[in-house]
């Protein structure tokens, strides 16, 4: 069966904006904010929601991203190293943290983001925004902003491309 594409570039850039407002308001004009992208597509998709609140606000929102493949539940090896550049420091006490990934699915990569973040500081309150909700949770994890909820099959996946990475924007899901 051919893949199906569930959305364009243009619906894609659209969710980032919509949850670019939702981020906003929920944040009274970017407060204390720092947006954390989950490697590999989170982190572009972070970076684009922080160009977005740019214009929208003329705030400069930090970035950061973390590679959470240590911290899974699966992955039971040294829990020390964040994927962080040597220069990079998160100082996150104190602060509002939007998690940023491409797809919720168990909800086992954002329970490992939580631990690594956790395990540095003490933030303020930590939100997470998706640009799809595909079902199938194994967690007690939701998503606070979501691009597209995308009900899936367990046998099927979502594939999100960017195009800083992949070289396009879409989401299609693949049987
Ligand atoms: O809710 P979960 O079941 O944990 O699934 C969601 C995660 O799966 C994908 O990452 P993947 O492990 O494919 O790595 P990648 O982002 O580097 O491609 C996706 O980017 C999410 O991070
Ligand atoms: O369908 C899925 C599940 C996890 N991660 C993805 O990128 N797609």
């Amino acid at each position: 069966m051919a893949n199906k594409v569930v959305l364009d570039q243009d619906s894609m850039q659209r969710a980032l904006t919509r949850i670019t407002y939702e981020i906003l308001e929920r944040n009274k004009g970017g407060q204390n904010l720092i947006l954390v992208g989950i490697k590999t597509r989170g982190e572009y998709l972070a970076h684009r929601i922080a160009d977005r609140l740019e214009q929208l606000e003329q705030v400069q929102i930090p970035v950061m991203a973390i590679d959470v493949t240590n911290y899974r539940d699966d992955h039971l090896d040294a829990k020390d190293d964040l994927g962080l550049e040597p220069d990079e420091k998160l100082n996150i006490a104190n602060q509002n943290i939007v998690l940023v990934d491409d797809v919720l699915f168990t909800g086992r990569t954002t329970r490992a983001a939580l631990d690594a973040l956790i395990q540095i500081g003490r933030p303020q309150a930590i939100a997470l925004a998706v640009l799809v909700d595909r079902g199938h949770r194994e967690l007690p994890i939701r998503a606070d902003f979501v691009g597209k909820n995308i009900p899936t099959a367990q046998n099927e996946k979502i594939k999100v491309k960017v195009k800083e990475f992949d070289g396009e924007d879409s989401v299609e899901i693949v049987h």
